[in-house]
């Protein structure tokens, strides 16, 4: 995907996104574009808008105005049925809490995109055995989220967002519940996986420290995007 200057067209764009959760205006013509395989910190103030342009992006809420292209091509007015496939097959998402469903084991909870793909029980928990070990959290399988530590739960989470081998993880503040420790080591295997396997990777976080794993950071200020320095 190159345009006439041989320029790498985004995999992921937004463009003057504009969002209102009733009279609040989240975001107010935010652009932004994410490169294959690049990772990319949104950091800003709380209430600046990062959550709701990270659910743009991922398909997870339409925008009022603007768009959003994956690949080159528009996908914000796709048919719910399309934009949850692109979803389920090319989208990883993390969240800071409560993502892992409590009841499964956390071998369950890797497998589940891979049973839910048609994928026979047996392969599902074999290949979810090795995302727990990818993600230093082998020797858990048997426990439910309630018994992991907040790290845990969270390297357990990446597993699950990643073991579909998709194209890009939204990240939503994944170790704002964490200690410095553990947010090291989410982020050290989060950055190794995607480094790894080409995925790219939207962070979204207000830690200048987490920022600093990525290739680049942009900031939300009042719903739009401000382009910062190069970081790494
Ligand atoms: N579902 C909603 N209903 C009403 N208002 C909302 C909703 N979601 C977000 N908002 C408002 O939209 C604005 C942007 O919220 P958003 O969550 O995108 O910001 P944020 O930068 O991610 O904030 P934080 O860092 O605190 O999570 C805020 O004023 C927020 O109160």
């Amino acid at each position: 995907m190159s345009d006439r200057e041989g320029t790498a067209v985004p995999l992921l764009a937004a463009r003057d996104l504009v969002k209102a959760h009733g009279r609040t205006r989240a975001l107010c013509g935010a652009s932004v574009e994410l490169h294959a395989g690049e990772i990319l910190a949104v950091t800003g103030t709380s209430g600046s808008g990062k959550s709701t342009l990270l659910h743009c992006l991922a398909g997870i809420v339409r925008p009022d105005a603007g768009s959003v292209t994956y690949g080159g091509e528009r996908f914000d007015q796709l048919p719910e049925k399309r934009l949850s496939e692109l979803r389920r097959t090319e989208f990883g998402v993390v969240f800071q809490f409560g993502q892992l469903i409590p009841e499964l084991t956390a071998l369950d909870n890797v497998a589940l995109p891979l049973l839910l793909a048609g994928t026979r029980r047996q392969d599902a928990q074999a290949t979810a055995g090795e995302w727990l070990e990818r993600f230093g959290v082998r020797g858990q399988e048997d426990l439910r989220p309630g018994e992991l530590s907040g790290g845990q739960a969270q390297r357990v989470a990446l597993a699950r967002a990643l073991i579909t081998g998709p194209k890009v993880v939204f990240a939503d503040e994944p170790t704002g519940a964490l200690d410095s420790l553990a947010s090291e080591q989410v982020m050290t295997a989060l950055v190794h996986t995607a480094r790894e396997s080409g995925t790219a990777v939207l962070l979204i976080t207000h830690d200048a420290q987490v920022a600093a794993y990525a290739d680049r950071e942009v900031r939300l200020s009042d719903g739009i995007v401000a382009p910062l320095e190069v970081t790494a």
